[in-house]
């Protein structure tokens, strides 16, 4: 497996809509989708789109979310993870696993529609890495 294109930056918030006021107001992003919620994954997403990648700020579902409680160990929220861009999501999966790692999971559908998978941070050197599988087409 080789990790690609940095798909997105993972920003996890206690307020998307706080969050997308600085990015666009003190920042000047000029390309914010509308936030949308993932509730199969526990997060409400925003993405702020930038030259070649993506800041992606994700809020709690609910209590039950996984970003719950970084959280609550990070109140003003804070960089959650990266997201590299894979070929062959099982076939990563099955690397990963071959070379000691811990896989989080299965393979689901992520906020871009595209199957993802997280490696726990305590193989990637205190980083939350997650994999997507390549969209057809960057746009
Ligand atoms: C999928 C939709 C969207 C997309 O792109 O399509 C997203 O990206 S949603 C992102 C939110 N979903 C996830 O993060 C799923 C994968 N994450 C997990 O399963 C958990 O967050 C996990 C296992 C990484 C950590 O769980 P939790 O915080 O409940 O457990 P611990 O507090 O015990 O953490 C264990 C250990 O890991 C360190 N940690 C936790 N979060 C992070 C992080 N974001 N980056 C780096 N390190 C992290 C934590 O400090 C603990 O370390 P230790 O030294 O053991 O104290
Ligand atoms: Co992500």
């Amino acid at each position: 497996m080789t990790i690609g294109r940095l798909n997105h930056v993972g920003v996890a918030t206690p307020s998307i809509e706080r969050s997308v006021a600085i990015y666009r107001d003190l920042l000047g992003a000029t390309a914010i989708g509308e936030p949308f919620d993932l509730p199969a994954q526990g997060v409400r997403v925003c993405f702020v789109d930038v030259p070649n990648t993506q800041v992606e700020l994700i809020e709690p579902y609910d209590e039950t979310s996984p970003i719950a409680g970084f959280l609550k160990k990070n109140p003003a929220g804070g960089q959650h993870h990266l997201c590299f861009e894979v070929a062959d999501i099982h076939a990563a999966v099955a690397d990963m696993k071959a070379k000691g790692a811990t896989v989080l999971g299965e393979p689901r559908i992520g906020a871009h529609g595209t199957p993802i998978v997280f490696l726990h941070p305590r193989d990637t050197g205190g980083v939350l890495i997650e994999l997507l599988e390549t969209p057809g087409d960057h746009h």
